[in-house]
């Protein structure tokens, strides 16, 4: 993701779920580009640290909300990509992706002749009251896409594992990418 310009500065935070209730999550304020083993700590699925003296992501709360929703996600990411952060900034509730072979990243699309609704969330720096809009959208039925986006901020997707969790990101900024040049055309 650093390679690819997606975790300027210190953005960004990635997350696997450990066991049932532990979460390694990486510490708040490092350069994802160059994370130790140092830069990660554990946390339960209410984010509260098994080592207090150490802060977590500042964003811990929106991961742990993923594993509590979705029994199945075993790895989050999160970025700050160009894409991701222009686009969100001029949707609206959703941004509409469709008639891309890479939709077939996405689980239950098996043809480029499909559509997903990547739901926009407006940013908030108070994370419980932002997670607590994310799990109304999910209520709302966009439980089914492993992704989300909040606006002029950043992408969290999630997958099994860490290679899903990847593999759906770089499809997803693959996408968004590929809709911020077509409105340059
Ligand atoms: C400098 S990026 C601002 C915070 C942020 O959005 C982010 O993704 C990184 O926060 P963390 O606490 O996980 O380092
Ligand atoms: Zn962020």
């Amino acid at each position: 993701m650093d390679a690819r310009g997606w975790v300027p500065a210190t953005a960004g935070n990635f997350s696997v779920r450990l066991g049932p209730g532990r979460v390694a999550v990486t510490r708040s304020g490092f350069h994802k580009g160059m994370l130790t083993p140092a830069a990660l700590m554990v946390v339960d699925e209410q984010g509260r640290p098994e080592d207090a003296s150490l802060r977590p992501s500042a964003e811990t709360g929106l991961h742990c909300g993923i594993y509590r929703r979705y029994p199945e996600a075993g790895a989050a990411l999160h970025g700050h990509s160009i894409p991701v952060t222009v686009l969100s900034r001029r949707a609206g509730d959703a941004i509409t992706l469709s008639g891309y072979e890479l939709l077939k990243a996405f689980p239950g699309l098996a043809t480029h002749e499909a559509s997903i609704s990547l739901p926009v969330v407006d940013n908030d720096q108070d994370i419980a009251r932002l997670q607590a809009v994310v799990e109304a959208r999910w209520d709302a039925g966009a439980a089914k896409i492993p992704g989300y986006l909040i606006r002029g901020h950043g992408v969290y997707v999630w997958g099994r594992d860490m290679p899903e969790a990847l593999l759906r990101l770089e499809a997803l900024e693959f996408m968004l990418a590929c809709e911020l040049e077509a409105r340059k055309l």
